[in-house]
């Protein structure tokens, strides 16, 4: 499985009681770990019992009704028999009963409110400016370069949807390019800080155009979906919030800012840099920058609705092996029809 330890990005949040408090980087990346840990070991065991959860409505349903799941939701954290059992499941199936326990255990751990919000401080710490700083840094040098060479109209102001917002004093809340930036997390511990609450697949379609974004800002959070088709479904869920301007007629695109971390890309057995910009052409979006660093890999797209291909999508609809190596993960992302 793919280890996905470190964030980048960011600077410091703002006036928190949380905010000033400091992780050391080991202990970072050890609480996101556990995290992508449990969210992986909730995937395997959804698929093991052909289980969906897609509106959230599991928990309850189980909790009131499957005494298995209920046993594991009263399970003490970090008890080592079912952590074992956890770790096992990631290489072979077990009964019924034990799956629908550790299904309640891993459930529970992930509500704790306190999980949550040292997971979200790890992440922001992991955005220290010391420990790599923020990537939407990148993005604004970017747009800067594309307003500067009249490719971009810099005349009007450029609004910004950023999914999976740590803070509001990253780059691209401050540079003034994009104003106003919409700021959302879906587990953010925050609300008050100006990031709303929100899972970006949830969020309502807008149906004007005023109520559309110039940019969607996406880093390291398609990563953190857990399915492949789930990470494609977000990647067509773009569209339906960027304004339809196409920048040959009036130098008004819309873009999409993506950062992964670079294994996903650079060393994935089902996706590469090149398949990655054929899916977003496919979906109608044409790369026009790409820059790795020694952890992350950062890509902007253009909106141009031309490339929309529904056929070349189909390409994209089946796990399709590029390459293979031993230590090589498997991070996918996968169309839907
Ligand atoms: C590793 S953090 C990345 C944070 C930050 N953007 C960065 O670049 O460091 C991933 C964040 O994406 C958020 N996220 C994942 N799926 C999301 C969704 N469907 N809607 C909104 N936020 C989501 C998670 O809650 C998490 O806080």
């Amino acid at each position: 499985m793919l280890r996905r330890g470190k964030s980048i990005t960011g600077a410091r949040i703002g006036p928190n009681k949380t905010n000033h408090k400091t992780i050391k980087p080991s202990k970072t990346r050890k609480i996101i770990r556990r995290y992508h840990f449990l969210n992986q070991s909730k995937q395997k065991l959804l698929k093991l019992l052909k289980l969906e959860d897609t509106n959230n409505l599991l928990f309850d349903t189980l909790r009131t009704g499957n005494a298995d799941f209920q046993q594991g939701c009263d399970v003490k954290r970090g008890d080592e028999v079912i952590e074992k059992q956890l770790v096992k499941v990631h290489q072979h199936s077990a009964e019924q009963s034990l799956l629908y326990r550790m299904l309640g255990y891993v459930y529970t751990e992930l509500a704790d409110e306190k999980g949550l919000s040292n997971y979200q401080m790890a992440s922001r710490m992991g955005q220290d400016v010391k420990r790599g700083g923020d990537s939407s840094k990148i993005l604004i040098q970017w747009m800067k370069e594309l307003m500067n060479s009249h490719e971009q109209d810099s005349s009007h102001a450029m609004n910004a949807l950023e999914i999976g917002s740590l803070s509001k004093d990253n780059k691209i809340s401050t540079s003034g390019i994009f104003n106003p930036v919409v700021r959302i997390d879906l587990n953010n511990s925050n609300d008050n800080e100006g990031i709303i609450r929100q899972d970006f697949m949830e969020r309502p379609i807008p149906r004007i155009e005023e109520d559309k974004f110039d940019l969607i800002s996406c880093s390291l959070v398609l990563n953190f979906v857990p399915t492949p088709v789930e990470r494609g479904q977000m990647c067509h869920r773009f569209q339906l919030f960027l304004k339809n301007d196409v920048i040959s007629s009036n130098k008004r695109g819309s873009y999409v800012f993506i950062v992964l971390p670079l294994p996903c890309l650079s060393n994935s057995r089902y996706m590469s840099e090149s398949r990655f910009h054929d899916m977003m052409k496919s979906l109608g979006y044409e790369n026009i920058r790409y820059q790795e660093a020694k952890k992350v890999c950062y890509a902007l797209y253009r909106r141009d609705q031309r490339m929309e291909n529904i056929e070349s999508q189909t390409r994209f609809m089946k796990k399709k092996q590029c390459r293979d190596g031993s230590k090589m993960n498997n991070f996918n992302i996968l169309l839907s029809k």
